[in-house]
């Protein structure tokens, strides 16, 4: 249930499943039959005007207000454009409806909701003209918004607006989730989500290809490392994170107590001669080595027991900085590039690839969107943030970490997940470096890099939703406690 399609895959979906016997219109009886539920359950009582478009979203809206009214429930109803122009499954789903067909217009009657069937995954251009004054009445009016499959005017691929956009309270969708739902503005516009079978079988999924997944413990929790008795610190990896300079080592340290929490043996902060007491004065668990430039580093990380680095929260920019993360690339432990350790390759990126291409263990890589931009500057102007990871990941070598409220993790072979469990409180100073961390102690442990890299998001993402509003970087390590019980049993074995 957790695979994406695209507009262009849902369609094909559609087409296959038709082709394969089931008509159209059985199809859109149980969309509508859906959404008449969904209705149901938003507005117990009072009208409920429906709005329908010229294609089948609107098809879909006239099932919907046909059932409604059916259960007694007060309906009225209005068409964008012509009856008579109805094609399809459309035109019998509207033949069904005994009621009035109004024009659509701005004015609104006085509902207790609204349902959105304008536009769905066939919206082919902006919203405009009588349909753009449609939108903005329906926005500002007081009812709660039903969005049927897709808010109207929000692009089901990129989860961006195309012009004017419905503000829907809540949305149906039908077989899978598109990209829209989960990329923002898209997660944010279509309230919140439920997804309707309605007749399609999943095996259709094996003639029209995914676009990803959403980011779930499905995905990966399989994957999570696995405690037996016979464990000892060592079997459970030693991570080295890379403290900045005297007046910037923080981040490091954000760094290095999350790996620790995400279940590392070890962990150990390599920290220039300069910064070791202002390091020392604050650590405990987290152990603790001199290392002064990338000789001391490449010593280090030599020894085979360090099975995963993370580089770049705090390190600072310059040719010394970026002979660090050179000599960590060099050394056979996974890696975690964040922040400085992007930047620094900004004037050769193709340097950091090869340099990737080169080395037996996995590299993620977890740029911000202007992090991103500074190494693949061409890519940045990809129309899909998915396509944007997918194609990064792809010239890279490197797992891809796009961050943001809608982060996406994309791995080298094409595969592909969204995260969507991050609240806004996230969006704090230093929380990247938690995440960074966090996917160091997971690919630490051994885990593979798309699945270390996703579960880090997601488990980011659960526990800033432990800790809820007011969080600070600092509280989101402590809360991966509750999180790993729910991910990882007493007994250590995977829930
Ligand atoms: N048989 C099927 O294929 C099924 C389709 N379903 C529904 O059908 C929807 C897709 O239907 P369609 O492909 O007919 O597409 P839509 O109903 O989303 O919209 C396409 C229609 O709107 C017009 N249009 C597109 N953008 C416009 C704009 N900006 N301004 C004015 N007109 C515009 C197009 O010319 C076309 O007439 C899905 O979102 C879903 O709600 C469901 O009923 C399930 C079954
Ligand atoms: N609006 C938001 N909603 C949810 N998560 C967000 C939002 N904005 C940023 N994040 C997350 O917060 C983290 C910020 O990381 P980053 O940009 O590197 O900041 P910093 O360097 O300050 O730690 C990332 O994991 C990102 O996905
Ligand atoms: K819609």
């Amino acid at each position: 249930m957790h695979e994406i399609l695209s507009a262009a895959r849902m369609r094909a979906a559609d087409q296959a499943t038709i082709a394969g016997g089931i008509p159209g219109i059985e199809l859109m009886e149980a969309a509508g039959r859906a959404v008449a539920e969904a209705a149901k359950a938003m507005a117990p009582d009072g009208l409920v005007h429906v709005l329908c478009g010229p294609g089948n979203n609107g098809g879909d809206g006239f099932v919907a207000a046909r059932l409604l009214a059916e259960a007694g429930r007060p309906v009225s109803l209005s068409l964008l454009g012509a009856r008579d122009r109805l094609r399809g499954d459309a035109a019998l789903a509207a033949a069904r409806w005994t009621g009035p067909v109004h024009p659509a217009g701005p004015d609104l009657p006085a509902a207790a909701l609204l349902i959105d069937a304008l536009f769905g995954v066939g919206l082919d251009r902006p919203i405009e003209g009588l349909a753009a004054e449609i939108v903005a009445a329906v926005n500002a009016a007081p009812a709660p918004v039903l969005a049927v499959d897709v808010p109207s005017g929000l692009d089901a691929d990129s989860g961006q607006p195309t012009g004017p956009v419905i503000e829907a309270e809540a949305t149906v969708t039908f077989f899978r989730k598109k990209p829209g739902h989960l990329l923002e503005p898209g997660r944010s516009l279509r309230g919140t989500l439920e997804l309707a079978q309605i007749g399609i079988a999943d095996a259709v999924l094996a003639e029209t290809g995914i676009d990803g997944h959403e980011n779930v413990p499905a995905l990966w929790a399989r994957a999570l490392p696995r405690l037996t008795g016979a464990a000892h610190k060592y079997t459970r990896g030693h991570v080295a994170v890379v403290s900045g300079p005297a007046t910037r080592t923080g981040a490091a340290r954000l760094a290095a107590g999350a790996a620790l929490r995400a279940g590392a043996g070890l962990v150990t902060l390599a920290s220039p001669g300069s910064a070791l007491l202002v390091n020392a004065a604050h650590l405990t668990a987290v152990m603790l080595a001199r290392m002064d430039g990338p000789g001391d580093l490449s010593a280090l990380l030599a020894d085979p027991r360090y099975t995963a680095a993370v580089l770049g929260p705090g390190m600072g920019l310059g040719p010394e900085a970026r002979a660090l993360t050179e000599a960590a690339l060099a050394a056979p432990a996974a890696l975690v590039l964040d922040a400085d350790a992007l930047t620094q390759f900004a004037d050769d990126p193709d340097r950091l690839f090869s340099a990737i291409a080169a080395r037996p263990a996995p590299v993620a890589l977890t740029p911000h969107a202007g992090e991103f931009a500074r190494l693949f500057p061409d890519l940045a102007k990809l129309p899909l943030k998915t396509g944007r990871a997918r194609a990064a990941a792809e010239r890279s070598g490197a797992v891809l970490v796009l961050k943001g409220a809608d982060t996406v993790i994309a791995a080298p072979d094409g595969r592909l997940a969204i995260n969507a469990n991050a609240p806004p409180w996230l969006a704090t100073a230093g929380s990247g470096d938690v995440l960074a961390g966090i996917a160091g102690g997971l690919l630490g442990q051994g885990m593979p890099a798309l699945e270390a890299a996703a579960a880090a998001v997601w488990m980011h993402g659960a526990a800033a939703n432990e800790v809820g509003p007011g969080l600070i970087a600092e509280d989101l390590a402590p809360a991966l406690r509750p999180v790993l019980a729910t991910l990882i049993d007493r007994n250590g074995r995977r829930t």
